[in-house]
């Protein structure tokens, strides 16, 4: 099968060089340990830095396409919640259209529990307000390839489920989606996870054989416990401050 993405990514000092590709409608959990390098590699793949790396979405140059077009084949959504400019919500979730679609923002404004904030000034809603209308502004022109950096990190356990159930609906529709999550609870939600250590890719798997594998081990220094996760013993835990 043709892969809907398909990246030579290149982006030295800061990640070390890697394939990767991502087929229609799959589902990628980008991982690693805080600095690991996710932000670096998905603005890497939504071709944002100028650095050597070559990114195709179906099978178009992401160099070479002009914005509007690219607009269609990619939405990368950052980390960084903070909008200080006072627009209105239904404005910022239009600002992901190439073209006006009033009808486009309400069903987006509706399936994100936004309506009733639609006309309020971005930067008076709270964290996970603003996250779910910024993810609303990157879903508007139905791209086909997201790239989340961490949009389930400001939202509540139901609207981080129900954040997921949308994106599952969107996958099914042929959608890949590559997402950056610190939650490992939440990675069986996807087909694959990519781990980052040190800017390197260090595994790529499926979610189960990821979290039995030694790679995952040694990246993270934490185990499954009853309470969810347990540090793991190790030489800077034993030794006292
Ligand atoms: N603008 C920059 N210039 C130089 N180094 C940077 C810059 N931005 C990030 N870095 C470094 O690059 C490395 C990777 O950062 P990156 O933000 O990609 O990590 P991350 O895995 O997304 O981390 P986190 O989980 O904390 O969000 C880190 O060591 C970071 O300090």
């Amino acid at each position: 099968m043709t892969p809907l993405l398909s990246a030579e990514v290149a982006a030295p000092p800061r990640l070390q060089a890697m394939r990767l590709e991502i087929l229609a409608g799959e589902k990628i959990a980008l991982i690693g340990p805080n600095g690991s390098g996710k932000t670096t590699l998905l603005r890497a793949l939504a071709g944002i830095d100028d650095d050597a790396s070559s990114v195709y979405i179906q099978g178009e140059s992401l160099t070479l396409v002009p914005p509007a077009r690219r607009a269609k084949l990619l939405a990368f959504l950052p980390a960084s919640r903070d909008v200080r400019w006072p627009i209105p919500v239904r404005d910022v979730v239009a600002l992901g259209l190439a073209k006006p679609d009033p009808a486009r923002v309400d069903q987006l404004l509706k399936r994100l529990r936004l309506t009733d904030l639609a006309e309020r000034p971005i930067d008076r809603l709270s964290t996970g307000e603003r996250a779910r209308a910024l993810l609303a502004r990157a879903l508007a022109d139905r791209p086909r390839l997201l790239l989340l950096d961490e949009p389930l990190s400001n939202l509540d356990p139901a609207w981080a489920l129900r954040t997921l159930d949308l994106l599952d609906g969107i996958a099914s529709e042929g959608c890949g989606i590559a997402l950056a999550l610190h939650d490992l609870s939440l990675i069986g939600r996807f087909d694959r996870v990519w781990m980052l250590d040190h800017g390197r890719l260090v595994a790529d798997l499926p979610p189960a054989k990821l979290l039995a594998s030694p790679e995952f081990a040694s990246v993270f220094e934490v185990e499954p416990a009853s309470t969810g996760w347990a540090l793991r013993p190790s030489a800077d835990r034993r030794s006292s401050p």
